[in-house]
């Protein structure tokens, strides 16, 4: 008897029926030559239908083997999460589109699986077929899953068991699979790079509740399939992130991509030739990713096209000006609309689990209508650099948790402005020897004393300026009531 058959009696009924079924096709597959053999397979194939237990069998390739089954991908994820430490032959590879090694069992293995109480067995098979083509003269090895269980877990297995199979699968080729950075190019298309941003949550420094909020933000959002169906809305939802330069808005959304394991496509909206256009490439957009706007306020005159009134924009058109005013005018620009019917007109709705995240330096500049709530759902600032951002960089760069210089630190980051980026750079090691923390921690407090001079200096004289105005208003307030008066007693 085959070793696999050998294993399948230890497991009660099922596994004893089992081992004769696997015993029966293993023979077939080893000792009958190809055309006979499947004629013999699909003769005991027959014969087993009345037997009690079911089978269900998911093959690597779907079609014309042209296309590998997503099923069969998810089923072998599955199972390569199982404990593969009692099969003896193991089949690795790399998982699609990933670095990772994924250990399987290879063909003639087999596993039980438990679920809810029944026991059901997966097995692996693999057949030689001859390839006729004239371009090869290999033999294509054909694998397959099979599902052998029960008849009494008919209704649980195909109704249950097999999603979940699916969902657990797909969630862990979704983890381990490698994620893309895209960018438009001109005439519409995405072309990508492998994303590999080494950011996440743990080394961004910010305030730590303002982080912990944007964390539970994104699981729930991450959790939100039955909550957003409930509601009826698009699983999608919009971040605005907003501050001055270097505080870290591409590294947030870096550190979200990585934290929620998503693609990101980077849409550079002056490369856009229209609406159109726009639409086209966020139906090319896959589900789970985060659709990223960089400085929003710089892309394009987005804000003042819709401010202008339809009568102003006709007499404007009268006297010959050259802005284009008109949507035929503007056929290759993205307008405010087109911007706004992308983040939720109904095409937004197309893909599921999608963040669209805008970034800039002046919330202010931007249309209340493209930021409001509902399109731009959070509006997360970030700011200059905290005591407590400081700590985290200084663990970063320098390995530090605690430092005799930190109490000198501390009240100068709520006296001053500097940016995480600036802080950042001042930490990297610079001679690379045991005094470099010092030297670096040193150098900041030098840097942040300079600033707050330099800030109590310019208050200084704005408050000087703004006197002197004041004085001089005051002075000609009194030489025109002074007038006044001379003509009044003239008069
Ligand atoms: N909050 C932060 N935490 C950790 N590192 C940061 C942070 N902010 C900035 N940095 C560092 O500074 C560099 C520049 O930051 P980043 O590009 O994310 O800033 P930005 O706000 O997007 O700037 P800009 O508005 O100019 O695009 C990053 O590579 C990172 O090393």
């Amino acid at each position: 008897m085959s070793r696999m058959a050998e294993m399948w009696t230890g497991v009660g009924p099922l596994g004893s029926s089992i081992a004769s079924i696997m015993f029966i096709y293993t023979l077939i597959e080893r000792y009958f030559p190809n055309r006979l053999r499947s004629y013999i397979l699909n003769y005991v194939n027959r014969i087993l239908a009345f037997t009690t237990n079911i089978r269900i069998t998911v093959h690597e390739y779907t079609g014309d083997h042209l296309q590998r089954n997503v099923a069969y991908s998810a089923i072998e994820a599955y199972l390569s999460s199982k404990s593969t430490k009692d099969f003896k032959r193991l089949t690795a590879q790399l998982g699609r589109n990933s670095k990772k090694l994924v250990l399987t069992m290879d063909a003639d293995e087999s596993m039980i699986d438990e679920f809810r109480g029944a026991k059901l067995c997966w097995v692996a098979t693999k057949t030689l077929r001859e390839n006729k083509s004239s371009y090869s003269s290999s033999a294509d090895v054909k694998r397959a899953l099979t599902l052998v269980f029960h008849q009494r877990y008919r209704d649980m297995v195909t109704e249950v068991y097999l999603n979940h199979v699916m969902e657990k699968g797909m969630a862990i080729l979704t983890r381990n699979r490698q994620r893309k950075l895209y960018t438009n190019c001109r005439y519409g298309y995405w072309s990508h790079v492998v994303l590999d941003h080494p950011a996440t949550f743990d080394n961004i420094a910010m305030d730590p509740s303002k982080k912990k909020e944007i964390i539970e933000d994104l699981v729930a959002f991450g959790k939100g399939k039955q909550y957003y169906a409930k509601v009826g809305k698009a699983w999608k939802r919009g971040y605005l992130l907003y501050g001055p330069p270097g505080t870290g808005k591409s590294t947030m959304i870096a550190a979200i991509a990585n934290f929620m394991n998503y693609d990101i496509y980077d849409l550079e909206l002056t490369a856009v030739q229209g609406n159109s256009e726009l639409r086209k490439l966020l139906l090319e957009t896959s589900n789970k990713s985060v659709i990223v706007i960089e400085d929003i306020d710089c892309s394009l005159g987005l804000t003042r096209k819709r401010d202008i009134p339809k009568d102003k924009e006709e007499k404007d058109s009268k006297k010959g000006d050259k802005q284009p005013t008109t949507d035929q005018n503007v056929d290759n620009r993205v307008t405010l609309s087109g911007l706004l019917n992308f983040i939720d007109g109904l095409w937004s709705t197309c893909g599921r689990e999608r963040l669209i995240v805008f970034t800039t330096n002046y919330k202010e500049k931007l249309d209340p209508a493209l930021i409001r709530r509902g399109r731009m759902d959070k509006h997360i600032e970030l700011s200059y650099c905290c005591f407590e951002g400081f700590k985290i960089l200084a663990k970063n760069y320098l390995n530090l948790d605690s430092h005799h210089l930190f109490e000198t630190l501390c009240p100068l980051f709520n006296e001053t402005q500097i940016t995480p980026a600036d802080v950042a750079e001042m930490l990297m090691p610079k001679a690379n020897d045991e005094d470099d923390a010092e030297i670096c921690l040193k150098d900041l407090i030098r840097a942040l004393e300079k600033r707050k001079a330099d800030a109590r200096l310019k208050a200084e004289e704005d408050a000087r300026e703004k006197s002197l105005t004041k004085e001089g208003e005051a002075k000609q307030n009194e030489s025109s009531s002074n007038g006044a008066n001379e003509e009044d007693k003239s008069n």
